[in-house]
């Protein structure tokens, strides 16, 4: 009861556009391999979803209720054919939000800053100032039971509180039209009820909501407005639940007593009684049955009541009528410019740097004690004259160190993140590219502060020449080498899954490091395996700190007194004695940046593919 009064209340201060979604003769093929025939997943399947109503997709797996979904939402495009319409409206898409089975959230954040970060994402400051989404955040937690999370981290949620959680982020805007794959899943049956409770709710305020389920209750079954049910690519039934009985005694399937009326549906279409799915097919398309036949009209006319009857009271204060909202084709609120939501973006990136400690606070540390331990064991080598080889070694150490501690987080960062991503890009929070970029702002001067910390313990522990543009040459080339390393790592991460993606990295990593230039000279390397060489990071990044070390003119190194004889006192001998005596520093830096630029672009389409990909 208490539920319905808030309900009503959050929606009646929000004017909902109605829009009917309908689709005819929808089919779905796919390639299936080693088959020459393509798999016919929907088989001109028709429908009508109306506002105001909750509409459950129902059938047994595989059925195609999952492509169907996919299909209506926009995530599957190819292999489609048949029409979708989305009301009148052009850019009705746009109006639609989708809520994923699982629920993900960003785990270091509250309820309601997750719920303020989405509302500043969704809606701009001239729309609704920040006053009135505090207002409108409050009201929306309140409706959905949620005020008393509201400062729970995201991850100590349950299950019923995060699927609340995902429903409440969406409802910021007032989408007209809600898809839910398969919203009760992992609830118990209380929890089930009143998110379905909920659902029909905010449907009955003019809003179209389809979900998929699977075996609701017979009193969840009862709530919804409208079944769609599938089997074997064909629609088997579209009507309201309680003619369901009826409707399969139509075709001569008697429902035994106190039988739930969702499981007998079930138990139909799974063939229980034999296979009656053509029969059921050409029985669901006689207008006697359907719901949309019967109701379409005055649903529609009921809805556009609710409409019009609505006076909206805007955030500033403005009255205006809902039929003048309606006509103008688009919503009221409207989103904030990108750059605002890069701004945002980046804001959000920071507080997860700071608050997930093993982001950053360990790295620090790991870094810290990994380049004592490194100081401690090439100690003088800088400076001493007999052991200039191992101070060559010692660059190899650090620009493996380097790659391999940001190449394997690299790989790991967006297949964590990707559901959410995809959750929060489908639904219009922002453009990709915005959060790429963001991710890039704020990962950028992290590489950037941990390789410098790593660089100059090493540097001053092992005894190299204390000159300022030898320094900041080290620590340009460390800083670019781990950029380089961090943009190849997410490029594998959004090509590979985690698994194969370290495997390969490692992989890479391994052969980077045999032509760098140190076990195997890169004058000894024949000219086909020295070509191979030039696409090695490592090798760029080995030969630049070796140039800023020994090149231009460096002193001598001093060679102890109980040393009778040491080679690579001088700093030319060295480089010539590992073919680097023609080395150019610029151009190896440039080589350096450039390959950082591909990886990062190349990792940003295949970031975006894989967000499209279901
Ligand atoms: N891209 C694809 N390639 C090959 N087969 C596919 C593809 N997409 C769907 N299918 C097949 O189409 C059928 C319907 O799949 P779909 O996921 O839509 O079923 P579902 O009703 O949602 O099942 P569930 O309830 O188990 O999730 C299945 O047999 C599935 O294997």
């Amino acid at each position: 009861m208490e539920l319905e009064m808030e309900t009503s209340k959050m929606l009646k201060s929000n004017t909902v556009r109605s829009i009917p979604i309908e689709f005819t003769d929808l089919t779905y093929q796919v390639n299936v391999p080693k088959q020459k025939e393509k798999k016919t997943v929907l088989k001109g399947i028709s429908g009508t979803f109306l506002p105001g109503e909750l509409t459950a997709i129902m059938g047994p797996s595989g059925a195609g209720k999952s492509s169907l979904m996919n299909i209506l939402t926009g995530f599957t495009k190819t292999g489609v054919t048949g029409t979708i319409k989305f009301g009148d409206a052009p850019k009705a898409r746009k109006l639609c939000c989708y809520i994923m089975q699982d629920d993900h959230f960003y785990a270091w954040f509250t309820v309601e800053e997750t719920m303020m970060l989405a509302a500043s994402l969704k809606i701009s400051n001239e729309s609704m100032p920040i006053r009135d989404r505090k207002l409108l955040i409050e009201q929306i937690l309140e409706t959905l039971k949620l005020t008393k999370t509201k400062h729970t981290r995201c991850s100590r949620l349950s299950g019923g509180q995060k699927k609340r959680l995902s429903i409440a982020l969406e409802l910021i805007d007032n989408p007209a039209v809600l898809f839910l794959d398969e919203p009760t899943t992992g609830l118990d049956s209380s929890s089930s009820f009143d998110t379905i409770k909920l659902l029909q709710k905010l449907a009955s305020h003019g809003r179209t909501i389809v979900c998929t389920i699977h075996q609701p209750s017979s009193n969840i079954y009862n709530l919804f407005n409208q079944i769609y049910v599938m089997s074997q690519g064909y629609c088997t039934y579209q009507g309201t639940p309680d003619r369901t009985v009826d409707y399969f005694k139509s075709i001569g399937l008697e429902c035994p007593p106190y039988h739930n009326p969702a499981d007998f549906l079930l138990e139909c279409v799974n063939g229980d009684y034999g296979d009656y799915t053509m029969a059921l097919a050409e029985a669901a398309q006689k207008p006697e049955w359907r719901h949309d036949y019967n109701r379409s009209r005055p649903a529609i006319m009921a809805s556009d009541k609710i409409v019009e009857a609505n006076l909206e009271i805007t955030s500033n204060g403005k009255v205006l009528h809902a039929q003048e909202t309606f006509s103008n084709n688009s919503s009221h609120l409207y989103p904030p410019p990108e750059w605002m939501r890069l701004w945002l973006l980046i804001g959000r990136c920071h507080v997860q740097i700071f608050r997930d400690w093993s982001l950053t606070h360990i790295k620090l540390l790991m870094h810290i004690l990994c380049a004592i331990i490194i100081g401690l064991l090439f100690g003088d080598s800088g400076s001493n004259a007999d052991k200039q080889l191992s101070n060559f070694g010692s660059y190899l150490v650090h620009t493996l160190y380097l790659w391999y501690t940001t190449i394997m987080p690299g790989v790991l960062r967006f297949p964590q993140e990707i559901a959410i991503i995809k959750k929060e890009s489908f639904n219009n929070w922002y453009k990709l590219r915005t959060f790429y970029l963001a991710s890039l702002i704020t990962s950028t001067p992290v590489h950037i502060i941990l390789s410098t910390v790593y660089m100059t313990i090493t540097y001053l522990m092992t005894d190299q020449p204390l000159e300022v543009d030898r320094f900041v040459k080290m620590i340009l080339t460390s800083m670019m080498l781990t950029i380089c390393a961090d943009g190849l790592g997410i490029f594998l991460g959004t090509i590979l899954n985690p698994v194969n993606g370290t495997f390969v990295g490692a992989v890479a990593t391994c052969f980077m490091m045999i032509f760098s230039g140190f076990l195997i000279l890169l004058t000894h390397m024949s000219d086909f395996m020295r070509m191979i060489s030039y696409v090695s990071p490592i090798r760029y990044g080995l030969e630049n700190m070796v140039l800023a070390m020994y090149s231009n003119n460096r002193q001598d190194t001093i060679c102890p007194d109980d040393v009778l004889y040491c080679h690579f006192k001088n700093a030319a001998t060295v480089l010539k004695s590992f073919g680097m005596e023609n080395g150019n520093y610029g151009m190896n830096l440039g080589i350096l940046v450039l390959q950082l630029v591909i990886y990062k672009s190349c990792a940003y389409f295949t970031l975006k593919r894989q967000v499209k990909r279901q």
